[in-house]
């Protein structure tokens, strides 16, 4: 039985938060593998302003020094929102009698229970949260969700395929694409150097950012 994880973004851009939280994830949890799936259409947010190709580009980009880590297009291939339920019953009917994993970061914990047919998520799959700084699981709705679910080790995941909530002791990142746009914005509006853009970017993903002149207004 593998052990297959996957993981969900916007990636816009992929940046070291994503990155190290993956090759972190695959390594503390012995995956065979692990698949980063890029989203069209993000159901919760405004569709961000560069093409869902582009952002699946960059990732393909960032993970190609890694063999453990793949792109995974499916949610690429669907017209309609990228919920992750229906992203996961499609998994679990590739994959009946794997353990699958879906990853998130913390700060997407604290919203899980506002995600679509959540309960429905849970099972099909584990979740593994990565701790990201200033998110906490403070609220009613995530303690009462870890109180019914949370694990309390990586050796709980094998003892069923799903249903799980296991929160990773792994180093943080104090980063967020979010800041790495507004980072490329500021060096395009005063036209400084290209390196002085968001430490935390990844190398090949700011060379193709720059080619194509993304993020530029
Ligand atoms: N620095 C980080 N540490 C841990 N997890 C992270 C980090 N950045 C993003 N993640 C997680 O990665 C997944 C994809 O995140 P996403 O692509 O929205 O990145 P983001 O940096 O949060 O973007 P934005 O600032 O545009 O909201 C989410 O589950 C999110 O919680
Ligand atoms: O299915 C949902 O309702 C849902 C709501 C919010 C986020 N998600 C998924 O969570 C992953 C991270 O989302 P984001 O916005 O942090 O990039 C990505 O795969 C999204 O599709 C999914």
């Amino acid at each position: 039985m593998a052990m297959l994880g996957f993981y969900g973004g916007t990636f816009d851009p992929i940046h070291q938060g994503h990155l190290q939280s993956v090759l972190y994830v695959q390594q503390y949890c012995q995956l065979d593998r692990l698949e980063l799936i890029p989203c069209h259409l993000p159901p919760h947010r405004t569709h961000p302003g560069v093409s869902s190709e582009h952002r699946a580009e960059m990732v393909r980009l960032a993970i190609a020094p890694y063999p453990q880590l793949a792109l995974n297009l499916l949610e690429l291939a669907k017209n309609s929102p990228s919920y992750t339920v229906e992203t996961m019953e499609l998994l679990r009917a590739q994959y009946p009698n794997d353990t699958l994993l879906f990853v998130i970061g913390m700060d997407s914990l604290t919203q899980f229970h506002r995600w679509f047919r959540y309960r429905d998520i849970l099972k099909l799959c584990h979740l593994l949260v990565c701790q990201r700084p200033g998110y906490q699981p403070e609220s009613i709705e995530t303690k009462a969700l870890l109180a019914e679910h949370q694990l309390a080790a990586v050796s709980d995941l094998h003892s069923n395929t799903q249903g799980g909530i296991l929160i990773l002791p792994n180093p943080m990142l104090d980063v967020s694409a979010t800041a790495i746009r507004k980072s490329l914005q500021q060096s395009a509006n005063i036209q400084s150097h290209p390196q002085q853009s968001h430490r935390l970017q990844i190398e090949a993903v700011q060379a193709y950012i720059l080619e194509h002149q993304l993020y530029q207004v």
